[in-house]
């Protein structure tokens, strides 16, 4: 496995690739998360012989834009497709923003991820066959906020009844990229884990390397 980056290393990557003419950001979170689906697909095949349900937990940054491209791509494979946003678009960085406008103005279904309080996520009918974990990448830098962990827990009780997977983008919400510190104590281990280019130091370190499942490392052309 390549060397471990930290997460500055990484945007140097990206930006040294977009400054150079290279690529564009919106082109490199296009692909990111285009490489979360491919990579569920890989992993579990059979979700392909059906339209499935699909919880996108959407965070206000470029980790967010990456779970907004996977919420298109996973409509367009015909799947019912709801995403829980911690955020508001229009504050959303760019690249995250278009991608977020063109799933609500597709008729995607929005929510803000208040519902789960109070809502027996144990039995949630429709049962969600796949949750994603967009809601923070490598941009972490402090405990996640009470609301995304309430959320967390609400859907681990989901998760504890009904048998969905967990797919964190990039890096579990709530690990430090850096470091592989538990920012914030809460009782859910991903499925797997997709990160992109190399493994982060958060993955293989500390606590992360325990927070990550299958760890898949995707190449998305930098
Ligand atoms: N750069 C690119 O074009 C690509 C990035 N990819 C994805 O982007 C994320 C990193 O995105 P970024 O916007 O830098 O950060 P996050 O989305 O991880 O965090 C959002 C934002 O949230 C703020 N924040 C940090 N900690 C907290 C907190 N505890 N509570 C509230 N808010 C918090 C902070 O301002 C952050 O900026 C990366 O992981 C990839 O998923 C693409 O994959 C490739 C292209
Ligand atoms: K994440």
């Amino acid at each position: 496995m390549t060397d471990a980056l930290t997460s500055a290393q990484m945007r140097n990557i990206e930006q040294t690739a977009i400054d150079g003419g290279k690529v564009t950001g919106l082109e490199l979170m296009d692909r990111a998360g285009k490489a979360v689906v491919k990579a569920i697909f890989e992993t579990w095949p059979d979700l392909l012989n059906a339209p499935r349900r699909a919880g996108i937990l959407a965070g206000p940054g470029n980790n967010g834009g990456d779970g907004f491209v996977i919420a298109n791509r996973l409509r367009d494979y015909g799947w019912d497709v709801e995403v829980f946003h911690y955020g508001d678009i229009d504050k959303m960085p760019p690249d995250a923003k278009v991608n977020a406008l063109a799933f609500a103005n597709a008729g995607g279904v929005v929510s803000p991820i208040i519902p789960f309080e109070g809502r027996d996520m144990r039995f949630a009918d429709p049962p969600t066959d796949v949750w994603i974990d967009a809601f923070f990448g490598i941009g972490l830098t402090r405990p996640l906020p009470e609301e995304v962990r309430a959320a967390f827990l609400s859907i681990s009780y989901e998760r504890n009844w009904q048998s969905n997977k967990l797919v964190a983008v990039d890096i579990l919400s709530g690990i430090d990229a850096d470091t592989g510190e538990r920012l914030t104590e809460f009782p859910l281990k991903p499925d797997m884990t997709v990160t992109f280019h190399a493994p982060k130091i958060g993955h293989l370190e500390g606590e992360g390397a325990d927070w990550c499942g299958q760890l898949i490392v995707k190449n998305i052309g930098l």
